[in-house]
């Protein structure tokens, strides 16, 4: 983002840090300023930080080192309610969204109006869902319309991810985070799921960071990329800025690696499927 705009500032991360439980650095000496309304997609190898980042920026974990303010505050220097408000603020939607197997999908997605509701309202939304067209509404527009009354562990993973994110549309978030949206999409699903996010955020004037593996379509429709490679920002700039070198020193010996089995496919991997 550029110093000279004048928008309010959603991010400032200075010289930022972020280690696991275990002890592994993930991000180090992270600088990035994001403006509200500014959309940008996170690209990188995996294993980059990107997940972390977008954890991070959601106050679901605490730095290391380095300064955070997410809307111009230190989450971690707030007393425990006031940083769940912050993060109220904010809707990480993660690759693989926990989703109750169980419920109803129309269930799941108005599920995104509890903090909005009273407790008898909760209760009773339960047993019958109390805007249902709502859902719907949502849920059309990541073309799932279809399973308003389906039971989500009926859904395949495609349809579950849009499901997840049929919930980001009903909550009152000013800052989209989103973790692989495409993963389990094809082609055409994965154009209208962006479409339908990058929309969504400009509507709202709400920040848009999309984390990605197609490095061309986050090309296409970002004006903003964000390249990350070791826990470490290798580039950020404006998608016409991006040349193809910068791409493949990005994914350098990425083929090389593609055998070795991932250091984080572990069961204590980081858990970050909450939707504010
Ligand atoms: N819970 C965890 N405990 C310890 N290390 C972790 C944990 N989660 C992630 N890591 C490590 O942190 C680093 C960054 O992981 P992260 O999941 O953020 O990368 P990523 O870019 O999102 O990867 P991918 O594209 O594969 O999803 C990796 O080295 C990973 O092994």
């Amino acid at each position: 983002m550029s110093e000279t705009v004048s928008v309010p500032v959603t991010y400032r991360l200075d010289q930022l840090t972020v280690r696991h439980l275990a002890g592994a650095i993930a991000l180090q000496q992270i600088d990035l300023v994001v403006g509200q309304g500014e959309q940008l997609a996170i690209i990188g190898p995996s294993g980059a930080g990107k997940t972390t980042l977008l954890a991070t920026l959601a106050c679901a974990h605490r730095p290391d080192a380095g300064r955070f303010l997410a809307f111009g505050q230190d989450p971690w220097a707030l007393p425990e309610k006031a940083r769940h408000r912050l993060r109220a603020r904010q809707f990480l939607a993660p690759q693989t969204p926990p989703l109750p197997p169980r419920q109803r999908v129309v269930t799941t997605v108005l599920a995104a109006r509890l903090p909005h509701w009273g407790f008898w309202r909760a209760l009773g939304s339960l047993i019958k869902p109390s805007d249902p067209g709502a859902a719907h509404q949502a849920l059309s527009r990541f073309g799932l319309g279809d399973k308003l009354y389906a039971r989500v562990d009926r859904l395949s993973g495609g349809e579950r991810q849009r499901c997840g994110l049929a919930r980001l549309l009903l909550s009152s978030a000013e800052v989209f985070l989103v973790d692989e949206p495409l993963s389990a999409l094809d082609p055409t699903l994965s154009q209208i799921t962006l479409a339908t996010l990058q929309q969504e955020a400009a509507a709202r004037n709400a920040t848009l960071i999309c984390s990605l593996h197609q490095v061309d379509i986050a090309r296409a429709n970002f004006a903003r990329i964000v390249g990350l490679r070791d826990g470490r920002v290798v580039f950020d700039a404006a998608r016409a800025d991006v040349s193809d070198a910068m791409i493949a020193a990005l994914y350098q010996n990425e083929a090389d690696n593609a055998h070795a089995p991932a250091k984080h496919e572990t069961p204590d991997r980081l858990a970050v499927g909450a939707c504010f």
